[in-house]
């Protein structure tokens, strides 16, 4: 596998402070690979959004990260913690090194500004030395990257539709060339159909342009369709990390095959759908052991007991995976 890029180490993110806390990513690792697209699923509630917030450092109050590190390998120069950035190092850091396009970023783009001025205020501030005419080349192109024809940079907001402005966003992520985008949701507001074209777009930019991915869905077939590795969330911790092909193939942790099941294959061979009995665990009541034992089809005694280590499985492919579940013993 390639160099690593972005390590996230041991990381916790609550939401309050003291008695009044919850913990909504729990000591999470969790690494991505240069020009990889690493996808990251789970229910609505088990922290895929919260550690995309935490690694960026966009967590809205009263989320604090109460420990861990997250280790980012520029292209050139010494490895970092941008956890200890200082506000205007994360300034400099954010778009430049790491975009990040989430659920809805569409209705961000503001509608008093054509998209031309918007593109174009992100470059100023980024690139103060570059001139206006390269911005405008600049913009032009990206625009053209995501699909849009460049008679529409005049166009304000409202005279685009939802998946041209999705488009428009995923442009502006990409203009300060970015070695890392993460994708939170990026196209759950549009149609199946346009969900799949820009995903596709995505993946033949980061072709083109090296970029890493971290693309975050509930819909696990579209990151089995999308890419290269996949990490499983439930409860705030990471429990089955695969190769995307393999985690399709033959999930470990009973919960990956409960999310598989609740999804229509897109492509492969038909698989029975299931779903998922029961809810996700409430973080001020997280049931002892592995939270996912009260849903469990095949939890045993230790389950409710004790936390399973996430680690490699005993499995003749298990230098590439990594499980958290007492079925699998760990090395
Ligand atoms: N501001 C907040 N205060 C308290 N708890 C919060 C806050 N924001 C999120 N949470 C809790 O943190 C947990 C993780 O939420 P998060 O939004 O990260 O999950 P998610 O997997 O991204 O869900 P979704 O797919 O719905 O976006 C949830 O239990 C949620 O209730």
């Amino acid at each position: 596998m390639s160099e690593p890029v972005l390590e996230i180490r041991n990381l916790n993110v609550d939401y309050g402070l003291g008695d009044a806390s919850v913990q909504a990513v729990r000591d999470v690792s969790l690494t991505l690979h240069r020009g990889e697209v690493l996808g990251l699923a789970g229910e609505s509630g088990s922290g895929k959004s919260t550690l995309a917030y935490g690694v960026t450092r966009l967590l809205p109050p009263p989320g604090v990260i109460s420990g861990g590190q997250v280790i980012y390998h520029p292209e050139q120069g010494e490895p970092y913690d941008v956890l200890r950035l200082s506000d205007s190092e994360l300034r400099a850091f954010r778009w430049a090194e790491t975009a990040i396009v989430f659920q809805g970023a569409m209705n961000s783009l503001n509608p008093v500004h054509k998209i031309s001025t918007q593109m174009d205020d992100v470059l100023r501030a980024h690139e103060p030395t570059m001139s206006a005419h390269s911005r405008a080349a600049r913009s032009r192109e990206m625009l053209k990257l995501v699909g849009i024809a460049a008679d529409r940079m005049d166009a304000y907001p409202h005279q685009l539709s939802g998946g041209m402005r999705q488009r428009v966003m995923i442009g502006m992520a990409l203009i300060l060339q970015p070695q890392v985008v993460i994708m939170d949701e990026p196209t759950t507001a549009l149609d199946v159909v346009m969900q799949r074209q820009i995903l596709g777009q995505i993946i033949e930019l980061r072709e083109r342009l090296g970029f890493s991915v971290i693309f975050i869905t509930h819909d696990l077939s579209l990151l089995v369709e999308f890419s290269n590795r996949i990490a499983i969330m439930y409860g705030g911790r990471i429990v089955e990390q695969a190769p995307a092909s393999t985690l399709y193939r033959d999930s470990l942790h009973p919960y990956s095959a409960g999310l598989l099941g609740s999804f229509p294959a897109l492509r492969g061979p038909r698989r029975e759908l299931s779903g998922i009995p029961g809810s996700p665990p409430d973080l001020k009541g997280m049931p002892s052991g592995c939270s996912f034992h009260p849903r469990c089809p095949k939890a045993f005694d230790p389950c409710a007991a004790r936390i399973p280590v996430l680690g490699r499985p005993d499995t003749p492919d298990g230098a590439s995976r990594s499980v958290a579940c007492w079925l699998h013993p760990v090395g």
